[in-house]
């Protein structure tokens, strides 16, 4: 026994550094998070032996458990074999082709491929991403809901989906337990931005984030002019902000107001 009188907890040995979810309830929760229906196409990224596609074909949805590991999905067909509505494809997430209509992902994603995944999901203009649920590790979880984001994509991301943590998800709750805790990460599409106005975000945000010390007004004026001035009277946005500190719904609010200025004066 070591000096200091406890033993570590032993941990199984777990070479493949993949932790599968073990708590009904987060599941629940999960599913709950994104609500799927029967007329949703749900994904679920890295299946694993099945325990949130499970949850999922309770609801009645079309879903795809995506899996990788040809052994965990000749498992996961012994066990959604019987399910119409559930389809499972031995494919890597990374590359998988993304469904051209209007989709849903509910997944616990490996940790090390969140932030590539995250971009796989919502940085296209493109995307046909609805909604999501992911069960990711705390600190991104952090990292991604960050009031005023660190980075130009970031803040792009933020500003067209609504990135929110729904719960903190203790490690206990997986099997083996990873070192540090997850969270419940919900992300959903935000209404009161057409796509057409996309443009000008995009503009917007390169603007702000190449000189995020410049304030708010000035990034605007470059890109309206003399219209400017309607468009903070319409978004009740403060001017004077610098602009790396906007929270990213409020670029998303600006821009639609640009957007609807132009095409008023059209
Ligand atoms: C964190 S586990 C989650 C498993 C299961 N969803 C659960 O909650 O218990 C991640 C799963 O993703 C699979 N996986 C890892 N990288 C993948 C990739 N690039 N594409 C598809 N599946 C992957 C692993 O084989 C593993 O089954």
């Amino acid at each position: 026994m070591p000096r200091h009188g406890y033993r570590p907890a032993r941990r199984p040995p777990n070479p493949s550094g993949v932790h599968f979810l073990a708590s009904g309830h987060v599941a629940d929760r999960l599913v709950a998070a994104c609500a799927p229906g029967p007329a949703d196409l749900v994904l679920d990224l890295g299946a694993g032996f099945g325990a949130i596609t499970a949850h999922l074909a309770r609801t009645g949805a079309t879903v795809v458990a995506v899996e990788r590991d040809p052994e965990f999905a000749r498992k996961l067909r012994n066990r959604f074999g019987d399910r119409s509505t559930v389809r499972v494809v031995v494919a890597d997430m990374r590359t998988f082709p993304l469904p051209r209509k209007p989709f849903v992902v509910a997944s616990s994603i490996p940790y090390s491929i969140s932030t590539p995944l995250l971009r796989r999901l919502v940085h296209s203009r493109h995307t046909q991403l609805d909604r999501a649920a992911l069960l990711v590790e705390w600190g991104f979880a952090k990292r991604v809901t960050a009031i005023a984001p660190r980075s130009r994509d970031l803040a792009w991301w933020a500003a067209r989906y609504e990135l929110r943590i729904d719960r903190r998800v203790p490690a206990r709750c997986f099997r083996p337990a990873p070192t540090m805790d997850s969270a419940l990460l919900t992300i959903t599409r935000r209404t009161g931005l057409p796509r057409a106005a996309e443009h000008t975000l995009r503009a917007l945000l390169d603007a702000a984030y190449r000189t995020p010390d410049r304030s708010v007004r000035s990034v605007v004026a470059g890109y309206t002019g003399n219209r400017s001035r309607a468009v903070f009277r319409a978004t009740g946005i403060a001017p004077a902000a610098p602009a790396g500190t906007l929270p990213p719904a409020d670029w998303a609010a600006l821009a639609a107001a640009v957007h609807d200025s132009q095409a008023s004066t059209r």
